[in-house]
């Protein structure tokens, strides 16, 4: 990990690589042939690839009843609880964000509504290659069903016996999600773009995951599905002055490490002292924890950036506009307003990113890699469509009929003004 005292200005912009982008070319192709494939050999190209990245022997690629049966008593009860109460406050949250119809009379006699359409096939995404993220199953299908999508399926990498983790099958089914599919990658993304013999096609993909999976949904989404974002390897931008508990900061630098090799973690500070002692902090505890060689490797493109003042970290931080942003800082709730780029913010001492990850309510699947300089990241919007309507009257057709016929003409659109001309000329009669 590196140190990076009062950085010059003109090398903020390098600092706020991520660590993907010298591979990208790389996996760009290998994503490019992994989608070819799935095109062309469909169900045989998924148990091909699920055999050469997982191990898995795989026969039929669908989730079985029995399967789904299995993981209920497969897990503790108190996994239940736990899973049964961060569903609870993930639905209150996305469930407060369903938003009303919008009507307004524009003009006399022209009523304009937009109404909120769900989506009506959903595919989720959920990785599995370093753990078995059951806590994103949750964080996709519960508001995918709260949006009312009509058909919802689940991809997610099987084990190296085949099987799916039995907490991503207990979160799936409490969550409504009724097909879940073997398959993870690319090949899983390129699945859902087209369809296989047993993956069906949908309008829209969803999920978080590694560089090829964030690279396949990206290149799925120039032809024939829509994608929710570009969410990648995470990454946490931590904010912390000299009140910050050095072993917090360093807990929640750990968090994201311990995700993969690929994570980032970056400290903002104006404390010197802080700078200094966070490394050896990291290292205390990370001696105390498994996933050591991960860390490490995540630690390696993790930096710790002092810098003179908070204006200086706000447009630091704004500048990376990182996934996680964790305001360890006397002026937590000053800085917060300060925010213009980020996926999630958590404000204070007490707010962890893994409290977002698992429990509190908000979303984590998030935008990653600078994407939350123009993206959201999931929400129930995500899973609807906006469609407008418009009833005009014949007072409509008064109020702006003129107006429409002027600026047909000037555009040199004469059908577009006679579709309005017939309409006024029938009103005078
Ligand atoms: N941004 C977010 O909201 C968010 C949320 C949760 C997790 N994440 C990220 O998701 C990622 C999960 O990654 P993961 O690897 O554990 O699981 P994953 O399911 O995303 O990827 C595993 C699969 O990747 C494919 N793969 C692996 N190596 C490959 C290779 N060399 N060539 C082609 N395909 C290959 C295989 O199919 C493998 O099964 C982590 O980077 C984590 O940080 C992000
Ligand atoms: N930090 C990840 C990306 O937001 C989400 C996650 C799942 N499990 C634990 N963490
Ligand atoms: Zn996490």
């Amino acid at each position: 990990m590196e140190t990076i005292k009062y950085p010059a200005k003109d090398s903020w912009d390098s600092l706020c690589r991520r660590a993907l982008a010298d591979k990208a070319a790389e996996v760009t192709a290998t994503v490019t042939d992994i989608i070819a494939e799935v095109e062309k050999r469909g169900d045989q190209a998924l148990i091909d690839y699920e055999k050469r990245f997982t191990g898995a022997s795989l026969s039929a690629l669908e989730v079985t009843a029995e399967e789904l049966d299995h993981a209920e008593t497969a897990i503790s009860d108190e996994l239940k609880t736990a899973i049964n109460q961060a569903a609870e406050n993930i639905e209150a949250f996305h469930k407060a964000q369903m938003m009303a119809p919008v009507e307004v009379e524009t003009s006399p006699g022209v009523r304009c509504l937009q109404r909120a359409v769900p989506i009506e096939r959903v595919g989720l995404y959920i990785p599995g290659g370093n753990s078995p993220l059951f806590s994103t199953v949750l964080m996709l299908a519960i508001p995918a069903r709260i949006a009312g999508c009509r058909e919802i399926i689940l991809c997610t990498p099987p084990g190296k016996d085949g099987s799916v983790h039995p907490a991503i099958l207990y979160a799936a089914r409490l969550a409504g999600v009724k097909h879940i599919f073997k398959t993870g990658g690319a090949q899983a993304i390129a699945a859902m773009s087209v369809g296989t013999g047993s993956v069906p096609k949908v309008d829209k993909i969803f999920g978080p995951g590694n560089r090829f999976v964030m690279e396949a949904k990206q290149q799925v989404s120039r032809s024939n599905v829509a994608i929710d974002m570009p969410a990648g390897p995470s990454e946490v931008l931590v904010i912390a002055d000299d009140t910050a508990d050095a072993e917090f900061v360093a807990a929640d630098f750990l968090s994201q490490a311990e995700h993969g090799p690929d994570s980032q973690s970056l400290l903002l500070t104006d404390s010197a002292r802080l700078a200094d002692i966070l490394p050896e902090v990291i290292d205390r505890l990370m001696s105390t924890l498994p996933r050591q060689d991960m860390m490490n490797r995540s630690l390696t493109h993790s930096r710790v950036i002092l810098l003179h003042d908070t204006d200086e970290i706000m447009a630091f931080s704004n500048m990376y506009s990182p996934e996680h942003l964790i305001i360890n800082h006397r002026q937590a709730d000053a800085l917060a307003e300060k925010v213009i780029n980020a996926g999630s913010v958590f404000i204070g001492p007490w707010s962890p990113e893994s409290a977002g990850d698992y429990a509190s309510g908000t979303n984590h699947t998030l935008p990653t890699s600078g994407y939350a300089r123009a993206y959201s990241g999931v929400n129930i919007d995500s899973f609807m469509k906006k469609i407008t309507f418009q009833r005009l009257t014949p007072q409509g057709i008064a109020s702006i009929g003129r107006t429409v016929e002027i600026m047909a003409e000037n555009e040199d659109l004469m059908a577009h003004k006679l579709a309005m001309t017939l309409r006024l000329n029938a009103i005078k009669k």
